[in-house]
């Protein structure tokens, strides 16, 4: 495609699936967006169909296709199946230069694949990430193994992302160490914000504990059993108040029911959007969670953050206020209280946690993708 100067235009697709690749994706949409010499266009697949128009909503994206893929008790061959299916009318339709895709979701590898049958260069933001066990996160390990051998460019938010990719054999010129985008997106949340969206902590002098549990790997039984308790206890026996924003997987619905009933400091709530989502963090004294992207927001928020998993991808995260917790109750309470107790202040300022980036991540993805354009062929 040309401009009417004869200037050719780089054609991008973005592609969508959950809402932490919608939050993570639109500042670099946003950025491409400006570009006079980009036309960039938005794929989702659909995903996560709810939870993904809250990512978008807030930062006022649109999408060009909505595939719509996500059927009720869908398996992940199913979902990678039908994207990569779906993907090829899309392709054909766009032809474009580039594919972008984000993090280690069944919708990235499938639309990374999908691109790479049709000869379309896949861009990876976010690459590198490893926690070396392909079973922990299962099964986005190893999709992030796969898309970095599918990729043509490979964004890594970190040095030691990079230094992952390149013990994988990926070459070190096609792999650009920008920081992580959630790191702009938080940023642009915060600028973002609407004066009259209501506060979400109950009661600003008590002490607040943010929790969310989705990991498919906690949603065990003796798992969510575990984190029922070690909830219970934590509200009683502190004068904190803890809000809970759950994720609408029938798998948690049991665990869910009990807590919302169990106290009235312990508020069980539906998933927010992202601005009001990012003012509750900000609000938080800890944030308890086995999320990816709450762990950096939290790193760069300066919040103390107990991370329900054995092991992480961010391991940048442990420098800061992080800690390995599991999802046993005791090891939950105990490191709970210990940060509640504390006489020292348990916060640091926003920002000067900045392992993980200071904004400018979209940015750097945009001039790469445009130097990679005009580089002799
Ligand atoms: C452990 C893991 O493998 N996680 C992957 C998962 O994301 P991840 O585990 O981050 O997914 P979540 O569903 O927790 O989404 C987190 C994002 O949603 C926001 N939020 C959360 C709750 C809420 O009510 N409202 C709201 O807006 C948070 O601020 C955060 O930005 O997919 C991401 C996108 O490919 C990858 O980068 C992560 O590596």
């Amino acid at each position: 495609m040309k401009h009417g100067d004869g200037k050719r235009v780089v054609r991008i697709l973005v592609i969508i699936g959950t809402r932490p690749e919608a939050i993570k994706l639109a500042p670099v949409i946003r950025r491409l967006q400006c570009h006079a010499d980009v036309a960039v266009r938005v794929c989702l697949t659909g995903q996560h169909r709810e939870l993904l128009s809250q990512g978008l909503a807030d930062f006022h994206l649109h999408a060009d296709h909505n595939l719509d893929l996500m059927q009720d008790g869908q398996s992940v061959n199913d979902m990678v199946a039908r994207v990569l299916a779906a993907m090829s009318t899309v392709l054909n339709q766009e032809r474009p230069d580039w594919v972008v895709v984000q993090g280690d979701t069944s919708s990235a590898i499938a639309a990374a694949l999908a691109a790479f049958h049709h000869g379309v260069r896949v861009a990876h933001v976010e690459a590198g990430l490893r926690t070396g066990d392909p079973n922990q996160p299962w099964p986005e390990e190893i999709n992030r193994r796969l898309i970095a051998q599918l990729a043509h460019l490979h964004f890594a938010p970190t040095p030691s992302a990079k230094h992952n990719l390149e013990r994988e054999g990926i070459a070190p010129s096609a792999i650009e160490v920008c920081g992580n985008t959630v790191i702009d997106a938080l940023l642009l949340a915060q600028n973002l914000g609407d004066e009259n969206i209501a506060p979400t902590a109950a009661d600003p002098h008590q002490k607040l504990i943010l929790c969310t549990l989705h990991r498919r790997e906690n949603l065990t039984p003796e798992r969510l059993s575990q984190v029922e308790t070690a909830l219970k206890v934590l509200v009683a026996e502190h004068d904190c108040h803890i809000v809970f924003p759950f994720h609408p997987n029938p798998a948690l619905a049991d665990t869910v029911a009990r807590l919302r009933d169990f106290h009235p400091r312990l508020r069980m709530i539906a998933p927010l959007s992202y601005v009001p989502f990012v003012r509750l963090m900000m609000q938080a004294s800890l944030i308890l969670t086995d999320s990816g992207g709450i762990q950096e927001e939290a790193a760069y928020l300066g919040k103390p953050v107990l991370i329900m998993r054995t092991s992480t991808e961010r391991p940048e995260v442990l420098e800061g206020d992080a800690i390995l917790v599991g999802t046993d109750e005791k090891a939950i309470i105990t490191a709970v209280t210990k940060i509640l107790q504390s006489p020292h202040p348990i916060h640091r300022p926003t920002g000067t946690f900045d392992t993980l980036g200071t904004g400018g991540a979209a940015s750097l993805i945009v001039q790469r993708l445009m130097a990679e354009e005009s580089a002799p062929t």
